[in-house]
């Protein structure tokens, strides 16, 4: 090993000499280098035989780790971090394939499943955003068990914060997930006439939210989906999936474009709204099986709820009704997402993982931390999350690097390092509220209970009918302001920063409290539960675990 195949080993290690050293490296096609423990792969952005290449190496986190895991008996992980683009789910995929190559496993066919499921979740799970034309808009934990002396057994895969928004709503530049323009580019005619589909510029979650752009960019992009669509169902097929579930994953897909193009009017007669045109409508309600049409419209339209005994119908307005109705779209896509990982986790496993488990090795490759144009909701979760990481990654790496030098008798001076502690308790706690600034402020609990935290703040703020995205950054100003972390707008009462660790990030709060309450209305939850559609209903009932995959069913059915 060469000594700049380590950065640790130079005498100086701040950012500016980390990045001299790497672009340096990068220049005479050294793509990975060591720093200690940890591997820093930079993405080469064309193919390199990676195969042969020497250390410092991917492989090399897969070796060790498999090593570790053969030594003590424990379970090991690998995470994989960097931002959109930096390569971590290609990484993750060389990584998985060496691991596989080198455990010794009874179901030799279990490599060969685990690549080949990559593309349908990629299809489901990834999108093209300004940053990477196959971003993960969802982040995946792959589990692969071993017996205690290092069989391979089998895998299994965890999804994280499915970033649903995008089914209905995305920023410029971006389009939706995979799989939409797959059905259009690769369906026949025939076929896309069964699920009532024709031309994609017609669904408005198909249109580019640059206007005057078309579905599919070029010809070239038209062929990209239309082999990716060959290839799914190809793929669909080899992991068992019946042609009866196939046709049923697309008539979800199909529901969801119908669903996102009902639009609604202001009604005079009730006050509230009212649908215009009824064909998205009833695609919709005979896609999903729901055979009492006006429950389902009067779902979209009103809430009924019960005082008393008595019935009372409150007639929704037009932005209740156009949330009402995307948070349904969001949560058939999630529910079906979280049915194809269930799926391809079961043909993953194999009873023996049950049987004889013994420790495991987990890659965790989440969605890396974000600084777009136009930061959402999505990017301040995303953010939290690589906060935490963060956090995680100083609690672990530093003390030990210490330990190592007590231990090896080395001279060391106390490493100074910025906690990002402060971010996390402005996200997560804020221990002491100093303002005092409390005027049109809404709580739920006064006294002692006070909210703590963006994420309390936003929950609390999330319950009152009257709060607007406004009032929850004032909110968040009067009680986060304190914090050196969180900077208001000036000018812009709609819009916070936060210094993240790794850079500040100005969030637009618009759209903060829709999607934290994303209410999904119990009476268009009843409609579905009602379907004559088996499926529908068990999409609906069936257990979810925390992130969002349905790995079994509990079924409705008498
Ligand atoms: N080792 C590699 N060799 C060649 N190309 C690569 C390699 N790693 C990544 N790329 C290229 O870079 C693109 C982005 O990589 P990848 O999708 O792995 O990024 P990511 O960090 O997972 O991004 P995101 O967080 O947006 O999902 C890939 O589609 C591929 O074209």
């Amino acid at each position: 090993m060469r000594q700049d195949d380590d950065l640790s080993n130079l005498e100086v290690l701040d950012e500016g000499t980390i990045v001299h050293a790497l672009r340096a490296r990068f220049q005479h096609d050294h793509f990975c280098t060591y720093i200690g423990d940890i591997l820093v792969a930079v993405n080469p952005c064309k193919s390199v035989p990676i195969f042969d290449e020497q250390p410092p190496h991917l492989f090399w986190v897969a070796d060790a780790a498999y090593r570790e895991l053969l030594a003590t008996g424990r379970n090991q992980v690998i995470l994989v971090s960097g931002e959109s683009g930096a390569g971590k789910t290609e990484s993750t995929k060389y990584m998985i394939r060496h691991l596989m190559y080198i455990s010794p496993s009874d179901d030799t066919s279990l490599l060969d499943k685990i690549v080949q499921v990559n593309p349908l979740l990629e299809a489901f799970g990834n999108a093209a955003t300004v940053m990477n034309g196959n971003s993960s808009r969802f982040g995946k934990f792959i589990e692969l068990s071993y017996t205690p002396t290092g069989n391979l057994l089998g895998a299994k895969i965890d999804d994280y914060i499915l970033e649903k928004s995008r089914v209905v709503h995305r920023s410029r530049g971006e389009k939706n997930f995979h799989v939409f323009y797959a059905l259009f580019a690769g369906m026949s005619r025939e076929r896309l006439l069964y699920y009532f589909l024709e031309d994609p510029e017609c669904h408005r979650i198909m249109r580019d939210a640059e206007p005057g752009l078309g579905v599919f960019r070029d010809p070239e992009e038209f062929q990209y989906y239309r082999s990716m669509f060959h290839n799914l169902t190809a793929i669909m097929t080899d992991v068992g999936f019946s042609d009866e579930h196939i046709t049923l994953i697309f008539l979800v897909l199909a529901a969801i474009l119908h669903l996102a193009n009902i639009v609604f009017v202001p009604c005079e007669e009730t006050d509230g709204v009212s649908v215009v045109d009824e064909y998205p409508l009833h695609a919709v309600a005979k896609l999903l099986g729901v055979e009492d049409e006006v429950q389902l419209t009067e779902a979209l339209i009103s809430t009924v709820s019960r005082i008393k005994g008595e019935r009372i119908q409150s007639w929704k307005n037009e932005r209740e009704a156009n949330d009402g109705r995307d948070a349904l779209a969001k949560e058939l896509y999630s529910r079906l997402f979280g049915w194809i990982v269930g799926q391809v986790n079961r043909n993953l496993t194999t009873d023996n993982v049950h049987r004889s488990r013994g420790p495991s090795i987990g890659l965790l490759d989440m969605s890396g931390f974000e600084n777009f144009p136009c930061n959402g909701f999505d990017q301040f979760l995303i953010n939290v999350t690589n906060e935490r990481l963060q956090q995680y990654f100083m609690d672990y790496i530093f003390p030990r690097e210490q330990l190592d030098y007590e231990r090896e008798g080395i001279t060391w001076t106390n490493i100074e390092y910025h906690s990002n502690e402060d971010v996390l308790n402005l996200v997560f706690q804020l221990p002491n509220i100093t303002s005092s600034e409390t005027n049109n402020v809404h709580f739920i609990s006064d006294g002692e209970q006070k909210p703590h935290g963006i994420l309390r703040l936003l929950d609390e703020e999330s319950h009152f009918p009257q709060s607007t995205d406004a009032s929850l950054v004032h909110k968040l100003k009067t009680y986060s302001g304190a914090s050196p972390r969180f900077r208001p707008i000036v000018g812009d009462n709609c819009s916070f920063s936060i210094q993240h660790f790794a850079e500040q990030v100005t969030y637009d709060a618009r759209g903060f409290l829709e999607r934290n309450r994303d209410n999904l209305s119990v009476d268009l939850v009843t409609c579905l539960l009602h379907s004559n559609n088996n499926f529908i209903r068990d999409l609906f009932t069936a257990y979810r675990s925390e992130t969002g995959t349905i790995s079994e069913y509990v079924s409705v059915r008498q």
